[in-house]
């Protein structure tokens, strides 16, 4: 069954959002009319450059920055003050005390969010112990490496069931084996219908994770979908292996050889018929072993957009 299917919860969603930072001639639109959803039981990558305003974005769906106008929903419905203290958030500033031990601390954030202490305690141990961070509860948390640090933090943001996790960049500086650790986390919010909203400037992370994808450029959504509809928006390239060299492609008409490498050559066809002509043309000089069409990356997505 898809996550769609099984999702109980309900989702994000921003419309129209607008900050402002300064006035006059310096006034910055820093996130200007951004409307996007974050659906209940998807991980949902937020991606775009230094500066784009995916932060400033984060911050005013959990009430941290207001908004100069626009709202956000969840459920359908105008985001609340009791909506959010419900929500797991990572701020882009963290904020863990670095003299505490990282047990106490997460105890006393967990009974913030009105976890009785017992339970509290008991999962945050639980929790350490999933992130390899067992042996680590009564160190203070500046004795940490800053991946461990991170997830600490992440820590802090899941526990007590939210009902949305809005994660400012929560894999950065991370290797390998904690972004598989922490995306089983996360995964397991989106299997009981939590929508994930997170910031990311790994594009292949995100590829690989991401059911849906918001791209932001200058504070603008530049594009919004599934990895494979903005695939789809991409220009698709071929891929043609011949048996011989593959020099002579460069004088077809219609037909652009992004790059030959001895038999094989990367083309971009300007329609159907030049590709049944190109198709036509290897066929009549020999074999063909291979001509498929090519899915550009996210990367190159991502720099069609975002540039
Ligand atoms: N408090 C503030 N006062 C003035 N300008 C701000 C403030 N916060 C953010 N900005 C500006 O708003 C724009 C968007 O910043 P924001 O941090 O939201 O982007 P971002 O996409 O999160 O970037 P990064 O990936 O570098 O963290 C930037 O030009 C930034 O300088």
């Amino acid at each position: 069954m898809s996550p769609m299917s099984t999702a109980q919860g309900e989702g994000l969603e921003v419309r129209s959002l607008v900050r402002v930072f300064g006035s006059g001639g310096t006034a910055v639109r820093a996130v200007d009319d951004v409307s996007f959803h974050a659906p209940a039981g998807l991980l949902t990558g937020f991606v775009g450059g230094n500066g784009a305003g995916k932060t400033s974005t984060m911050r005013m769906m959990m009430g941290v920055l207001a908004p100069s106008s626009g709202e956000t929903l969840f459920g359908g419905r105008p985001v609340t003050a009791a909506d959010r203290r419900t929500f797991g958030y990572m701020p882009e500033e963290r904020g863990l005390y670095p003299k505490q031990p990282v047990l106490d601390q997460l105890v006393y954030l967990a009974r913030l969010r009105g976890i009785p202490a017992a339970t509290a305690r008991a999962e945050v141990l639980d929790h350490l112990a999933r992130l390899g961070l067992a042996d680590r509860a009564r160190e203070h948390v500046e004795k940490l490496s800053l991946g461990n640090q991170q997830r600490v933090q992440i820590i802090a943001a899941v526990m007590g069931s939210p009902r949305a996790l809005i994660l400012d960049e929560p894999f950065s500086g991370l290797d390998p084996a904690a972004v598989d650790g922490m995306v089983d986390l996360l995964r397991e919010h989106t299997s009981r219908g939590v929508p994930v909203l997170f910031s990311s400037h790994q594009l292949d992370l995100v590829e690989r994770l991401c059911e849906r994808l918001v791209i932001l450029r200058q504070g603008k959504v530049v594009a919004d979908g599934t990895p494979a509809s903005l695939a789809a928006r991409g220009v698709v390239r071929h891929r043609l292996v011949l048996s011989g060299d593959a020099g002579w492609v460069r004088g077809m008409d219609g037909v652009h050889a992004v790059d030959i490498d001895g038999s094989v050559a990367l083309v971009e066809v300007s329609d159907d018929d030049a590709a049944r002509r190109l198709l036509g043309a290897a066929l009549d000089r020999g074999g063909v072993h291979e001509f498929s069409p090519v899915r550009p990356s996210l990367t190159e997505i991502y720099r069609e957009v975002a540039a």
